[in-house]
């Protein structure tokens, strides 16, 4: 598991947003091979939506050959309703990008027969050639999706109760009345996201801080099921410094310190480069990658504050 630390969450979803791009222009996806997404919902992700539609916008990445997973969904609230998954994904990302309403997949939390529908889905999932890239958020209490404390580790989609914690923090949602909040949801299993070929995680702000710390400095857990990522072969978790805030120094120095290299190796030269050059249309060959020009300073950090939305060509 790599834990890549930014400034604050601004930062983290900017980082986020870049590699999900990367990821899609060098796949270099097409009708016959898709791109397969897996998508959260959640605050966290918000400002990563934000930067992808205006990638999208400005012609530096399109979806129109990308297909999404959600992770889950209440049971039992209208899809109509403004705070079902459905409506959520619907207003803050998929109106805003060029993604065709057949390669959305949101699980339906209304179907008949509740576990026929996740059954079905992980089908789904098989059938799109399994998830490439799953974006996930976390639970304070340390879920992945809505596999609440106690999810076995190799569940799969299915119905689950919600954690009376997440019920009082999703009342936010609910204009604060823990009543409105649906105490049911469907969700992909803990193995569904581990099955995804990589899997990258936005953790932000002090309420993170302890499913943070779990997770990356004590060991695997069905308490805290983001610990699963302990044992995928390619997982990220991005993090800002208020999330970092019970992890031990030396834990936080030392995942600084292995990304330094990272950065070394990009060169103070190709950095200026970047900066400076002019803006792109989206990557020709598999092979090109991008970072965002806006993520670039001349020491090799990555800075929120150059505000060009713009990607330029990184080889
Ligand atoms: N099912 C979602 C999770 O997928 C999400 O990660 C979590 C945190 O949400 P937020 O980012 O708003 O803190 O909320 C819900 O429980």
């Amino acid at each position: 598991m790599r834990l890549i630390i930014r400034d604050d969450a601004e930062a983290a979803a900017s980082h986020v947003a870049g590699h999900i791009i990367n990821r899609i222009n060098t796949f270099a996806p097409t009708a016959s091979k898709p791109f397969v997404l897996g998508l959260p919902t959640g605050s966290s992700p918000l400002p990563v939506y934000r930067h992808l539609i205006t990638a999208c916008r400005d012609g530096l990445v399109s979806f129109s050959n990308v297909v999404t997973f959600n992770m889950d969904e209440y049971v039992g609230l209208p899809q109509s309703h403004p705070e079902s998954y459905h409506s959520f994904m619907h207003t803050n990302f998929f109106s805003q990008v060029d993604i065709p309403v057949e390669n959305v997949n949101i699980l339906d939390g209304n179907a008949r027969d509740l576990q026929a529908e996740c059954d079905k889905y992980e089908e789904r999932i098989k059938a799109a050639g399994g998830i490439a890239l799953f974006l996930g958020g976390v639970g304070s209490d340390g879920h992945i999706a809505f596999n609440e404390p106690g999810s076995s580790l190799s569940s799969r989609t299915r119905v689950k109760t919600l954690a009376y914690d997440t019920v009082l923090a999703n009342a936010r949602f609910f204009g604060g009345n823990i009543d409105q909040v649906p105490r049911m949801a469907l969700t992909v299993g803990v193995q569904t996201v581990m099955d995804a070929r990589e899997v990258v995680i936005i953790a932000t702000g002090a309420g993170k801080a302890l499913a943070v710390k779990k997770s990356v400095e004590e060991g695997v857990s069905h308490m805290i099921t983001l610990s699963c990522l302990q044992m995928h072969p390619s997982s990220m978790v991005v993090v800002d410094e208020d999330a970092t805030l019970e992890l031990q120094v030396k834990t936080v120095r030392y995942f600084k310190s292995i990304e330094a290299p990272v950065k070394e190796a990009v060169g103070m030269r190709d950095l200026k480069r970047l900066r400076t050059s002019s803006l792109v249309s989206p990557p020709q060959t598999p092979q090109t990658k991008f970072v965002l020009e806006r993520d670039v300073q001349e020491d090799g950090e990555l800075s929120p504050d150059s505000m060009s939305s713009r990607i330029a060509p990184f080889h």
